[in-house]
Parts: C-alpha cells; structure tokens; sequence
C-alpha cells in the first residue's frame, strides 16, 4: 500500500488550486510572486545540500533506500529536471536542457549537511515520456511504479500552455490509479501563461486527472514556475508533509 496517510489533509498552499476551489468561484491564488522561495519548508531545505545518489535504467539499478521518495515524471522537456533543481536548491546537479529527452535515465537525489550527513527523502528525476522516449520505458516505469516500496508520491508535471492531458498523460495516470501511489500534479512554466488561463487550465486538469485516477490523484494542483520559482516553496512543503517531517 503505497498511498500516504492524511495527505488529503494537507493544508491549503499558496499557488495551489484544490478540487473545492474548481467547484466555486474560481478565485484560487495564482499570484506570480518574484522569485523568493521562503514558505515553512525553506529552513529545512537550505539547511542541506543536494546530493546525487545513483542513476538507474533498470530495475536491478536502483539501490533500496528507507526514505520516502518523490518522483517528477511527466513527458520529455515539460520541465521535470528544472523544478528538481529549483526544489533541491541545486542548479549544478540536476541537468536540464531545451531539447526533449535529455534525462535518459532515472536519478536519485538526497539532501544532506554536515549535521544531517543522513539524507531523510528522496528526489527522482524520470526521464520524459513521449517524444524521443526508449521503446522500453513503459515497461521501465511500469516496474518502478508498481514495485518501488520507498515511493511517496509522484508529481505529474503538465505543461500549463499545452492546456490539457495528452494520451501518454492518462496512460500514466491509469498505471498509477491502478497501482495506488498517490500523484500530484505540478502546473508547470506558468510564467508563459495569463493568470486567468491558468485558473481555466487547473480546473480542466485535475478534474480530467480525477476522472482517470479518482483514488490516486491528490486533488490539489501546484502551479509553479522554474523561471519565476513561484510554487517551489508549495512543493517543499508538500514534500516534507507527505513525508511526516514537522515543518
Ligand atoms: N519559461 C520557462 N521555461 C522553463 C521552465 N522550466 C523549464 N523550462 C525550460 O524548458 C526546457 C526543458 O526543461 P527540463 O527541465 O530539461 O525538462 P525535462 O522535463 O526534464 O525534460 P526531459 O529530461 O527531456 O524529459 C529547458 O529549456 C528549460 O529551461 C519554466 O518554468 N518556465
Ligand atoms: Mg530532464
């Protein structure tokens, strides 16, 4: 049983957009803010430093870690690796690039320090799927998903201007309704869009996500922006709740 305990319970984040605000009046916090990642999560995460635990492109590869783990996946150059960076708090580390399907493998990240030499999560970093994606990676995230104890949860990034779910989209979705981990999803480079589109945009997501993936899609979407970081303190903090850390 993957699925963590409470989640929905989660407190309102800013730059969310939750179910009850798509069934209201729409007034959901979309405020692009200047780039200051300072929400309750900040303390922890720059207290330590982002570390590159191992790389994986089968199953054999990835070591058992005892951390709960959060995995970015999504289709190829929708921004997965940036948002990585900007959360871990380390631009030199995770590598992004403006052509799709740069990450080919799957990478394992953790926060440690001098105090905390022991890092307590995980970041995964999946390589994109759709265009230029290996002919066997369903297959690849098929396996991980279903048997990657340590999963906490995945971020299902969607691209705000693409404006709805493509077909790899709900296959996904599909896989992990059907193997129970919870998902999340991540609006992403919402810089390129007008705040009231993006209001539209949630809605339309998560309600097609929830209609896929009722039990597994956690019904509250993250807007965020590598470019502006609007939305990174909401993922750290999502991070750290669904992983029991006090914050
Ligand atoms: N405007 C804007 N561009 C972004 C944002 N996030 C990422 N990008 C750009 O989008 C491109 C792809 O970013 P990546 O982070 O490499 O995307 P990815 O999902 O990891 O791609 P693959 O590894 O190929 O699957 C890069 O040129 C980034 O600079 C954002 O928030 N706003
Ligand atoms: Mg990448």
């Amino acid at each position: 049983m993957l699925r963590s305990p409470g989640y929905h319970q989660q407190e309102r984040l800013s730059h969310t957009h939750s179910r009850k605000d798509l069934a209201g009046t729409g007034k959901a916090d979309h405020r692009q803010e200047p780039p200051a990642v300072r929400g309750p999560a900040f303390p922890y995460f720059s207290q330590r430093d982002a570390k590159f635990l191992f790389t994986a492109t089968k199953p054999e590869q990835y070591k058992r870690l005892s951390n709960p783990e959060f995995t970015f996946a999504g289709r190829s150059n929708v921004g997965k690796s940036s948002l990585i960076s900007a959360v871990l708090r380390s631009q030199s580390l995770v590598k992004t690039s403006k052509k799709p399907g740069h990450t080919s493998t799957l990478n394992f990240f953790g926060l440690t320090s001098s105090t905390y030499p022991e890092s307590a999560i995980t970041v995964v970093d999946m390589p994109g799927y759709g265009f230029r994606s290996r002919d066997d990676w369903g297959q690849f995230i098929m396996e991980y998903l279903s048997t990657r104890k340590e999963l906490k949860r995945v971020f299902l990034l969607v691209e705000a201007k693409v404006g709805e779910l493509k077909t790899t989209d709900l296959s996904f979705l599909e896989l992990v309704e059907h193997h129970n981990v919870p998902t999340q999803l991540l609006l992403t480079k919402t810089d390129k869009l007008k705040r009231t589109d993006l209001n539209i945009v949630s809605g339309k997501v998560l309600r097609a996500a929830m209609d896929v993936a009722p039990t597994a899609v956690v019904p509250e979407v993250i807007c965020c922006s590598y470019k502006t970081k609007v939305g990174v303190d909401a993922i750290q903090e999502a991070i750290l709740r669904a992983s029991g850390v006090a914050i």
